[in-house]
């Protein structure tokens, strides 16, 4: 018997298993579907390396109104450190106004003031000392990009000649202005909560980690979550948890394994076959994404990803094993900002200047060398579901964010196009001017805002932030209680991952998880 049984150990579980095996007096297990997280994972420039193989969940969504009948690829981590041991690594954690509007919802203690110590209290900063907006003692260690290519700072002084400000720290006093990300990267290594939180854990008597497990069900008796169910290699195995159960599975699965356990919504619930036990509407309802367009550059001579041979593979793979230097530090999406669409708005699109000539996800480069250009839409309208596809945990769940269909003003549409005419502005800057031979795509003949907007339907990707299938609030379709992200109407059972998120932020959503995960310790910690 356990006391505490947290599912999946992604970004949010390693943070909670570390947080509160802590106690040594509370016994701590921590069931995750995935291995460790391969090699590929430790070298930043390898995470798009890692799509589409047994590291990664690879869903899609199910075909896309809003994008031409596309069904979009979603990557999600499968390994120890989850999503956190897959992503770009980067560090943002939104603006104020993003908290403080989660208040507003009614998600009281989640303003700006309530979460802002929490971000420092996690942050280990190596770079920037002596600020009060980072903190230095924290876990997560944060730091600057530790290899930037001469022409991601072309980028950004071409992102300058646009007319947008030098930000030198977009975590600082303002977002707005381009510049240089910070990463969860250590000395040349992917440092997410795998290494940050769960490693240092590891040794505590109190902590038991399982992998290769499959959870496929909450244990739920008399109103109160009691164990889980779980697969190992297709074997029936079941844990008690004496406190409680803490789902941190991540957007897709918590809401999942809340539906197969019968906790959702009723009607939807019993037509594929679960027996409900709990109604509760707004489970898997609410979804949220960040919403993202590049366009691509080839240049005229070769550089970035695009000129790497066999050989700097080969010789940069050396020095980075035998260093933990040069190109393969780094994850690539180095140079960025964050700007206005319109006047009176805060900035509302993330850019990146990305010395890759790719397309879809960079699973396929071109010909030649070039520049994507990406858009991302920082705080989207669109609203989407997930849905059980049936009672069977090894089927995937139906993903349908719907994009731009729920969005019936046409804002996140519209925000895209210009983002897309920001961007094209920026290429067209001195020193990148000079180095681009044509635009791939969307290409020159595309050119109205109609045009713009096809091209957008059809090309768009997600940043990879799902978020809000169990979102706190205090309303009917509300799952999680903001003051203790227990489930509403039931004992011993929580939620703490990105899924509680009650609305999108403005920036990647890493750090906004973990501070949630370390919200979620300190209130089972305090009883
Ligand atoms: C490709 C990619 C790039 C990204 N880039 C960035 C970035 O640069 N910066 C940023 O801030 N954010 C980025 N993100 C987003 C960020 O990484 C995620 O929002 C965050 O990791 C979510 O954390 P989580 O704890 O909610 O879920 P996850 O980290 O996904 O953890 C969920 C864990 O639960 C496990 N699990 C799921 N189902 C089960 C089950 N049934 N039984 C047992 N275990 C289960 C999973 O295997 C996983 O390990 C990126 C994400 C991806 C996928």
């Amino acid at each position: 018997m356990y006391d505490t049984i947290i599912i999946g150990a992604g970004s949010a579980g390693c943070v909670l298993a570390n947080r509160l095996s802590a106690d040594p007096n509370r016994k701590v297990l921590v069931l995750e579907a995935g291995r460790a997280a391969p090699l590929a994972s430790d070298i930043p420039s390898d995470w798009v390396t890692m799509f589409n193989t047994g590291a990664d969940w690879g869903y899609y969504t199910e075909p896309q109104a809003g994008c031409r009948g596309r069904r979009i690829f979603w990557p999600r981590g499968k390994m120890v450190g989850g999503s956190g041991a897959l992503n770009a690594m980067i560090y943002i954690r939104g603006l104020p106004s993003d908290y403080d509007a989660w208040e507003a919802m009614g998600c009281s203690g989640w303003g700006w003031k309530d979460v802002f110590p929490v971000f420092l209290f996690s942050e280990a900063n190596a770079d920037i000392k002596d600020s009060p907006y980072h903190g230095n003692d924290g876990l997560l260690h944060i730091g600057n990009v530790p290899y930037v290519d001469k022409y991601e700072r072309m980028w950004i002084e071409a992102a300058e000649a646009a007319g947008y400000p030098y930000n030198p720290d977009y975590n600082g006093e303002s977002q707005e202005g381009v510049g240089l990300f910070q990463f969860t990267i250590r000395n040349g290594e992917r440092w997410g909560t795998g290494k940050a939180y769960l490693r240092p854990a590891l040794e505590r008597p109190n902590l038991t980690v399982e992998t290769g497990v499959l959870v496929t069900k909450v244990i739920v008796e008399n109103g109160r979550a009691k164990g889980v169910s779980y697969l190992i290699d297709g074997v029936a195995h079941t844990a008690y948890a004496e406190s409680e159960v803490v789902l941190s599975a991540g957007a897709i699965a918590s809401c999942q394994l809340l539906m197969l356990s019968g906790i959702g919504p009723a009607d939807e619930l019993k037509a594929v076959g679960v027996d409900p036990i709990h109604d509760l509407p707004g489970v898997g309802k609410d979804l949220q994404d960040h919403l993202n367009i590049p366009i691509t550059f080839y240049t005229k001579e070769p550089l970035g990803i695009g000129a790497w041979t066999d050989e700097v593979i080969a010789d940069s793979f050396e020095e980075w094993r035998d260093y933990r230097t040069g190109i393969r530090s780094s994850p690539w999406v180095a140079s960025g900002g964050h700007v206005c669409s319109r006047p009176g708005v805060e900035p509302d699109l993330q850019l990146y200047g990305a010395m890759s000539p790719h397309r879809d996800y960079a699973r396929f480069l071109g010909g030649q060398s070039g520049i994507t250009a990406h858009c991302t839409l920082q705080r989207p309208n669109s609203r989407g579901e997930i849905r059980l596809r049936s009672a069977n945990p090894i089927e995937y769940p139906s993903i349908d964010p719907k994009y731009f269909v729920s969005d019936p003003d046409g804002l996140d549409l519209a925000t895209m196009v210009e983002g897309v005419k920001i961007n094209r502005r920026i290429m067209e800057q001195s020193p990148i001017r000079e180095l681009v031979d044509y635009e791939v795509s969307p290409s020159a003949e595309c050119k109205t805002d109609a045009e713009i907007a096809n091209y957008v339907r059809g090309h768009m990707t997600t940043l990879y932030h799902p978020s809000s299938s169990c979102r706190m609030g205090t309303d009917a379709m509300a799952v999680t209680d903001p003051s203790t992200l227990k489930v509403h109407g039931l004992e011993g059972l929580r939620v703490a991952d990105a899924s509680v998120i009650p609305k999108m932020v403005s920036g990647n959503l890493n750090a906004p998880t973990i501070m949630v995960a370390e919200r979620a310790a300190q209130m089972i910690l305090a009883g």
